[in-house]
């Protein structure tokens, strides 16, 4: 049976003078599913997120967005064919409120010229609303008054609140306290059927807990992809990576 991936990379490469810093990267990330890339630092995953996303362009290779190519989309057209990321700390406007900050993520899926003059719309906070609901953020609070969990999570609420084809998720981990990133994990464990998402993380704990295949990048290079027994399981990713963690 043929199916459609929610998203393929074929053969992506991409060279900075003479560092090659995404090396004919292949992979797919199918619906239903939590895909993780890991590697060490500088392994280049930064800059195949943003070679997904549309702010870099490859050298060579090519995006699919629902089996749609999307090589030589903007940004912008690659997030309204249903591209989501979530946002990066520093991303919510925190003189606005909740409520205020997702309308604005709303307005930026569905293109709107200006992000800012209809985002007080009724039937865009409305559909705010139903979204904060789902991440247990009923009230509407100031974005200044929230604590740095909650924040990520409206970060994320921002992300999904497009209803993506696909996720990527950008170490959305990173920073939180052991219970915001347990609570954060049991959230995304949950959202894997709504979303599928590439997922970038360091916490190994985490990523075994989460994805359903594991791809290691390594200098650019995919070294390995399978399920996370099978890279635990894996010599060479070991040897290159996972062997002192
Ligand atoms: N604009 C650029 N010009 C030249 N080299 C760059 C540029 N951006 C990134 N690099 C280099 O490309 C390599 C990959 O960087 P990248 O940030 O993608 O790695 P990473 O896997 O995301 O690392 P980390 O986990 O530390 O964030 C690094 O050697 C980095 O120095």
């Amino acid at each position: 049976m043929t199916h459609t991936a929610a998203l393929q990379l074929k053969g992506l490469d991409k060279r900075y003078g003479a560092l090659h810093v995404t090396q004919d990267v292949s992979l797919e990330v199918r619906t239903g599913e939590i895909h993780a890339l890991i590697g060490p630092n500088g392994a280049g995953k930064t800059t195949l997120m943003a070679q997904i996303a549309g702010q870099l362009k490859p050298d060579a290779g090519q995006v699919l967005i629902q089996g749609q190519d999307v090589t030589h989309w903007s940004a912008q057209r690659r997030a309204r064919a249903g591209l989501a990321r979530t946002f990066q700390t520093g991303s919510v406007f925190r003189s606005l409120t909740t409520h205020e900050n997702v309308a604005i993520a709303l307005n930026a899926k569905a293109g709107r010229a200006s992000l800012w003059r209809p985002f007080r719309r009724p039937e865009t906070l409305k559909q705010a609303d139903e979204t904060l609901q789902r991440f247990g953020l009923h009230e509407e609070q100031s974005a200044a008054s929230l604590g740095y969990g909650t924040l990520r999570q409206l970060e994320l609420a921002m992300g999904l609140a497009t209803t993506p084809s696909i996720l990527l998720l950008d170490e959305p981990l990173a920073g939180l306290s052991h219970t915001e990133s347990a609570q954060a994990v049991y959230l995304l464990a949950g959202l894997r059927h709504s979303f599928p998402m590439l997922l970038i993380e360091h916490d190994m704990q985490a990523v075994f807990a989460l994805a359903d295949r594991i791809s290691v990048l390594v200098g650019g290079k995919i070294i390995a992809s399978g399920t996370p027994d099978e890279i635990r399981a894996s010599h060479e990713v070991k040897q290159a990576y996972l062997g002192d963690a």
